[in-house]
């Protein structure tokens, strides 16, 4: 046996092997003391291999499933290997098989899944400087390709967010990824000669089923298609079988797509909190939605936000006339709905329990009634109403094979529904006739052997039996064969009751196994159905989420946000809305709205205040209603026009990346070259407190050099919070800048805030009076004060005036070399190779003739 473990063990050697033992999956070994180690099973030695005792660990059969969730979050994978040899003919131990392997990027078991998020596998190939993606949820059959530059990987990795990501061997030991060190899914290695772009493409082709990928416009994607080989083979490998219900491609272009940098996703805290938790954050806010179908899309919407801005018209379109014809029969028909995608993907992938079947059906016999309150009128709603019938051979097959309320498991039987199949009646009948058998048989052995007491019974281990208590022992006749001896009784068989068992058992025997042939017919003719259920799956998710953003619209009162084609941002009272909702919720406190306006007129606005004024909060508002508007929801303002917006860049202070061994403030610069470097016109870029990391000389001299070229060369939509009260002076200076402030007024020694967005200068700070609000005690709040009125007076004699903002010098005009010169004079395309080489001796010469 230990031979046989080793050898499946051998196959798979990055892998926990579970490795089935009657009612345990065993662990031996390494994999033992990582189980051990990692969930706190108990570590047992048993016999010898090798001269070695060998150490194993155990988990029950009926609870694996926990055991696998665990694993998995821990970013495990397990090799679940099953008894597939029969245990009673069996010479020697019985022969095992890898049935499936479970790992993070690739699991579909409902049980195992987040409901709400989808399960990416990726897979990252490098090639000369470009970045191949391929990426495969499996559990919704969507497969996806992209390419990008190095500076860009982080950027998708944040939107992707894979559970596992697959890469070449090679680079992990050349540790060429640093972005993927900060991505949260598992990192898998997979052998080198995996990643082909030769391989990919012809992998690819047969995937889809195509002779080229042009009608995909993926065929010049050669680096991604090396990712897609690896990502194929592995997916493949992993299932047991082919991936049938993955029929389409998207290519993605990060040219396309709303640029949100991983410093945004986290500023913003779109999907997380700063502390890693799910709530409250943007998206818990505006998930409403009744299934996880309907959650998985709106989660895509706001994390691929698209620049053409049509998507989100349709989106916005079909939100205004569900608010108009009422979402709220709409939404409750969604409830009855199964997550249809995800059935579907199990379906192909032969997978699909018996439990999510009835749930298909359930959800295929209340679609009339979905039909019938979905409103129409909008092209999105329209497209979606026209998925929403599909062929009726389905419902009536799923009705007609499927019990009514079946097993969770195909093993215990009672899946197939009675009438579906005349041969699988007929062995049940055996079975159901066995009561009145034995009733019948019990009354006849009574009045044979004069045993008042006597009782006919089964039980799993000893199958059928008479059992006779003592005081009627020395009745029984001479065809009883003891079976067992209890404490107060025996129990006996009767050639009668034996022949009745085999028949009994074998009729159920038979049954199981006809189930299971029926299943898997059943399995094999919905795979004609796959595309029209996956269409019903995406219709499904794309009402739920449009239902949700109507209700959220209707209720938190947002407007329709308008696109137009010249660059700006107008917002009237503009709310944020995660900040707005735990002021509600904690004490009834208003929020206080405010406007936004920015245009080519005005590009940058200088934002100063009190500490706590909530400069913070009205950037991120602006950032948010872009963002929300461009994702097809309706807005938290009064009315919202906004230009083409290409990016949403942010630099708001952030804790130590210490995983990384940055500084704040080299996290700080790093993150803002980033956005010098990538920001554009249609860009809109936030700015908190940019310099605060360093000494307040080097901070402000690099506050106001970021804000210049932000201004003149960038020239993006710019929100700048800063505390340097000298850069109130920037629009004095710049013509796109204007000064705001947040408003607060003082009442005696206390500070009151108001939360308005002003026009001009701050005043002041009220650094001390916030720190007095934080509960300083008095004395040191009386000695800031007076540290601070001797800094004042000092800083009002001194006289220079520093001018921040002016030019540099220009950097010394150097002369050029004579090799130099030569090399400009050069034209390689009309040389011929024996001029090229006199060329470079020449200038090998005039190398030397420069150094003497
Ligand atoms: N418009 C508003 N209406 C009501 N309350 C607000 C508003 N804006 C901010 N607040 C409240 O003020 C708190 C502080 O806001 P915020 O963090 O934006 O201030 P800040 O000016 O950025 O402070 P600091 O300079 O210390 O970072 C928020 O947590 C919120 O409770």
């Amino acid at each position: 046996m230990m031979q046989q473990y080793l050898r499946i063990k051998a196959e798979h050697p990055d892998t926990l092997v579970f490795y089935r033992m009657g009612d345990f999956y065993e662990l031996f070994y390494d994999d033992a003391r990582k189980a051990h180690r990692l969930m706190d099973i108990t570590l047992t030695t048993r016999g010898q291999s090798g001269g070695e005792p060998v150490v194993m660990a155990g988990v029950p059969v009926h609870s694996v499933e926990s055991y696998l969730a665990r694993l998995l979050k821990l970013g495990e994978s397990v090799a679940v290997a099953e008894q597939v040899g029969d245990v009673a003919t069996a010479k020697g131990p019985v022969e095992r098989k890898v049935t499936r392997v479970v790992t993070p990027g690739t699991v579909t078991d409902s049980e195992l899944l987040d409901d709400r998020a989808d399960t990416l596998l990726l897979a990252v190939h490098r090639h000369r400087g470009v970045y191949g993606l391929a990426w495969l949820g499996l559990s919704s059959g969507q497969l996806g390709l992209a390419e990008c530059a190095e500076r860009e990987l982080a950027g998708w990795l944040a939107r992707l967010a894979p559970a596992e990501t697959l890469v070449d061997r090679d680079d992990v030991e050349k540790n060429a990824f640093p972005a993927l060190r900060s991505s949260k899914g598992t990192l898998t290695p997979r052998p080198a000669w995996q990643f082909d772009t030769g391989l990919g493409h012809r992998k690819l082709c047969e995937q889809l089923k195509v002779a080229s990928l042009a009608g995909f416009n993926a065929q010049d994607l050669g680096t991604a298609h090396a990712a897609a080989a690896a990502l194929l083979a592995y997916a493949e490998h992993t299932q047991g079988r082919a991936l049938a219900h993955v029929s389409t491609l998207t290519v993605q272009r990060a040219s396309e797509l709303l640029e949100l940098p991983p410093a945004t996703h986290r500023n913003l805290e779109l999907t997380e909190t700063l502390r890693g938790e799910r709530s409250p954050t943007l998206l818990s806010l505006l998930d409403t939605c009744r299934t996880g179908m309907g959650s998985r899309a709106l989660r895509h919407w706001l994390t691929h936000p698209l620049r053409d801005r049509r998507a989100a018209q349709m989106r916005h379109a079909a939100i205004e006339q569900l608010l108009a014809e009422g979402y709220e029969p709409l939404r409750e028909a969604l409830r009855a709905v199964s997550d249809v995608e995800r059935i579907v993907s199990r379906i192909a992938l032969r997978q699909v329990r018996p439990r999510e079947l009835s749930g298909l059906r359930m959800t295929l016999t209340c679609l009339p009634a979905l039909r019938h309150v979905a409103p129409h009128g909008s092209a999105l709603l329209d497209e979606c109403h026209a998925a929403l019938s599909p062929d009726p051979t389905v419902a009536d097959l799923l009705v007609r094979a499927i019990a009514e309320e079946p097993a969770v498991l195909l093993r215990d039987g009672g899946v197939i529904a009675t009438g579906f199949d005349p041969e699988l009646d007929e062995l049940r009948a055996i079975g159901q006739n066995c009561d009145a058998f034995l009733i019948d048989l019990e009354a006849r052995e009574r009045a044979r052997t004069g045993i008042a007491n006597l009782r006919v019974q089964f039980n799993r281990v000893h199958g059928f039996y008479i059992e006779v208590t003592s005081s009627g022992l020395d009745k029984v006749p001479a065809d009883y064969q003891r079976r067992q001896t209890m404490k107060n009784a025996e129990r006996f068989i009767t050639p009668e009751l034996k022949a009745f068992e085999d028949k009994a058992l074998s009729a159920q025997d038979r049954a199981l196994a006809r189930e299971k042939w029926l299943y898997e017919q059943l399995l094999e003719q919905l795979q004609l159905w796959l595309a029209p259920l996956a269409a019903l799956g995406r219709a499904l998710a794309t009402l739920d989420a449009l239902a949700a953003l109507a209700e959220r619209a209707a209720t938190l009162d947002w407007c329709r946000p308008e696109f137009v084609n010249h660059p700006c941002i107008e917002i009237q009272a503009g709310r944020h809305p995660v900040v707005q909702a735990r002021l509600q919720e904690t004490g009834g406190v208003e929020f206080i709205p405010n406007d936004c306006r920015l245009d080519s007129r005005t590009r940058l606005l200088v934002i100063t205040g009190p500490n706590m004024g909530g400069k913070s909060t009205f950037m991120r508002q602006v950032a948010l209603i872009a963002l929300l508007a461009a994702m097809g929801s309706y807005v938290p303002a009064r009315a919202c026009r906004l230009g083409p917006i290409d990016a949403i860049h942010t630099r708001i202070g952030a804790a130590d990346d210490l995983a990384n061994a940055q500084s704040t403030f080299m996290m700080e610069m790093t993150e803002a070259a980033a956005i010098i470097h990538g920001a554009t016109e249609q860009s809109l870029v936030l700015m908190d407190e940019i310099g605060r990391g360093t000494s307040t000389f080097d901070g402000l001299a690099l506050a106001s050099a970021i804000a210049t070229q932000l201004h003149d060369r960038n020239k993006a939509f710019t929100l700048f919070a800063t505390h340097y009260f000298e850069l109130t002076e920037f629009p004095r200076r710049h013509e796109r800048a204007l000064n705001f402030h947040v408003s607060a007024t003082e009442s005696g020694d206390d500070i009151v805030f108001l939360h308005a967005i002003e026009p001009g200068p701050a005043s002041r700070s009220y650094g001390v009076q916030v720190a007095r609000l934080a509960g300083m005690p008095p004395v040191l709040i009386r000695q800031a004060r007076a540290a601070l009125e001797a800094l004042e007076a000092q800083s009002r004699e001194r006289d220079a005036q520093v001018d921040l903002f002016a030019a540099p010098a220009a950097a010394p005009v150097r002369e050029t070399s004579p090799v130099e010169r030569a090399v400009a004079d050069l034209n390689p395309d009309a040389m011929s190779p024996k001029e090229a080489l006199d060329a470079l001796y020449r200038l090998k010469q005039l190398h030397r003739d420069g150094d003497a």
